[in-house]
């Protein structure tokens, strides 16, 4: 089972490392950690389980992550709608790809945070609104989907993982709040 004990932080090389295509039919192995990842995720948002594993709440993890070079991660967006219990997108991607996007950009009106960041980077993280992800699931059917606000952030922040791409990268250093017209803050 991952814990926190097994989340590398900044500074570890794998983070920034560019993760390996993964092959078809999938390995044990990785079918394994894409379900011990999303396993991660699933007890990270039940509050009983988070405080006995002293978890941190996770809506996305990557492979880089947990120390593996390959292009997989796991991503349980919960539904916004508290009286829901489907999430509004659960899925472990497989070589993922964003495949086009819209010319409109969005952020996180409260920034973005990283269970490999254990400190807090003020600013605001410019994505795509809306992307065209293409992927790969466990069973290696081929998926194409179109993703909007939350979970597009949530895939755009998982993807730059596979890419050695942290958050921070993106927030301008000259002023971490500048916002280019049109640019959709999402709260
Ligand atoms: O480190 C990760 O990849 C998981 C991040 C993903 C993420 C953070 C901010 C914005 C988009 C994606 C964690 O989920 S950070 C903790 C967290 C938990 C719930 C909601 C927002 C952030
Ligand atoms: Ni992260």
């Amino acid at each position: 089972m991952i814990t926190m004990d097994d989340i590398i932080r900044e500074g570890r090389p794998t983070l920034r490392k560019v993760a390996e295509e993964v092959t078809f039919p999938l390995s044990d192995e990785d079918k394994k950690l894409g379900k011990e990842m999303m396993e991660f995720l699933e007890n990270s948002q039940d509050p009983q389980k988070a405080e006995e594993l002293q978890l941190r709440g996770g809506v996305g993890l990557a492979a880089p992550q947990v120390d593996v070079g390959k292009r997989i991660t796991a991503v349980l967006v919960p539904s916004m709608d508290p009286d829901s219990d489907e999430p509004e997108f659960k899925d472990v991607l497989y070589n993922p790809k964003i495949l086009s996007h819209s010319v409109q950009q969005a952020c996180m009106g409260e920034g973005e945070g990283c269970l490999s960041v254990d400190r807090d980077v003020a600013g605001y993280v410019v994505r795509q609104a809306r992307i065209t992800l293409r992927y790969y699931n466990a069973e290696g059917e081929k998926k194409k989907i179109r993703l909007k606000n939350y979970p597009a952030v949530v895939v755009q922040h998982e993807l730059d993982h596979l890419n050695g791409v942290l958050f921070y990268d993106h927030i301008n250093e000259d002023n971490p709040f500048a916002l280019n017209e049109g640019v959709l803050v999402i709260e």
